[in-house]
């Protein structure tokens, strides 16, 4: 298939089934990063659609308005701010305005991100340091910027961190590599400093994804990745989704600090190359 056209449409984004209540998110208010494309409007659609008060936000304003379009004329309760998550001012304005907007935050989807593929031995040091940025750093100062308002406020707080699985490392993309095992390990500590503000952090770990995200990667690349898994096929981002409901919903309420694994079992079975596989590790 070709990789342009991977992803869900707005159509199937507003029929998909799901599990969950249609009420189970009443009430709660829910921002989600990266929520212009892919894993995050996905999330965007099945919570607001469970009645949450959603705003999501991205680089570009242009995505992000013709992401909401199809929700508001839906009557979703759907909204949304430009944002790069590596500028850590420009994170804490943005919390400061969404808390007086929404009236509060229950729960934040820490989605945004991805890198690019290639082997790491030719990683220019600005390379290396974009992935970091976006995909740490970035997540971080999110995190934290939350964390903060939660602590002050004396209200809980519930952060989900999407990450990629990291257990055999991934060839190809080490340098994301690099920065979700540094999302994980903090997010595993934090969740023991914050279990006394009553914030849980948790994390999801998507294995391949019929997303829109799949442009980065090489179509050969693409071709071979359900082959990566026991299941021999791409997860949906409406599992991602439904998984993000049951963190940031009550269900999970004695949950903190895990790693949630949707990976059709490749993590177990299988490989996985981004960019291209090199002949010396192809079967003779
Ligand atoms: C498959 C496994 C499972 C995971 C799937 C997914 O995650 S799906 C989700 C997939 N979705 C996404 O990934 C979406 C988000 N991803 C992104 O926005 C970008 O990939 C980003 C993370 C680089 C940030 O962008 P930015 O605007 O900050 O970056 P910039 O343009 O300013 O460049 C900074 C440096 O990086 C270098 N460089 C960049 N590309 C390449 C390349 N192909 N080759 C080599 N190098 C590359 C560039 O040359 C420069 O270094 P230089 O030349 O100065 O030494
Ligand atoms: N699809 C897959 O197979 C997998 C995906 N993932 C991860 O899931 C997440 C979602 O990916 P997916 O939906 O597939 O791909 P997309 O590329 O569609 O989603 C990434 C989103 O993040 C936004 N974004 C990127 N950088 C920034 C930034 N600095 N500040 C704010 N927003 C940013 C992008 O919007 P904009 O460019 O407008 O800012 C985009 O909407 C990513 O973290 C990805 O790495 C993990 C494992 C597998």
């Amino acid at each position: 298939m070709d990789k342009e056209s991977y992803g869900l449409s707005d159509k199937q984004l507003a029929e998909l089934d799901t599990v969950f209540a249609s009420d189970s998110f009443s009430g709660k208010r829910v921002v989600i990063s990266g929520g212009g494309s892919g894993i995050g409007k996905a999330a965007a659609w099945l919570l607001a659609r469970l009645g949450a008060k959603v705003l999501i936000c991205g680089r570009s304003y242009e995505k992000l308005m013709a992401a909401i379009k199809p929700m508001q004329e839906m009557g979703l309760d759907v909204g949304c701010k430009t944002l790069d998550i590596r500028n850590p001012e420009k994170v804490q304005t943005f919390f400061d305005e969404i808390m007086d907007e929404l009236g509060g935050l229950d729960v934040l989807i820490n989605n945004a991100g991805g890198q690019f593929p290639q082997p790491a031995i030719d990683f220019s040091p600005n390379g290396w340091r974009a992935v970091i940025d976006n995909n740490l750093n970035g997540t971080w100062f999110m995190m934290q910027a939350a964390a903060q308002r939660w602590r002050d406020a004396e209200k809980p707080g519930n952060i989900i961190n999407i990450v990629t699985v990291i257990d055999r490392g991934m060839p190809d993309i080490a340098h994301t590599c690099a920065a979700r095992a540094g999302v994980i390990y903090t997010s595993k500590t934090v969740a023991v400093e914050w279990a006394q503000y009553g914030i849980r952090v948790n994390c999801i770990a998507p294995g391949i994804i019929a997303s829109e995200g799949m442009r980065v990667y090489p179509q050969e690349a693409v071709d071979e990745f359900p082959r990566s898994n026991p299941m021999q096929r791409f997860g949906s981002s409406w599992d991602i989704a439904q998984a993000c409901a049951y963190l940031g919903g009550d269900a999970s309420q004695f949950m903190t600090g895990e790693v949630m694994t949707l990976d059709g079992g490749g993590r177990l079975w299988g490989e996985l190359w981004p960019y291209k596989k090199p002949d010396y590790f192809k079967p003779s």
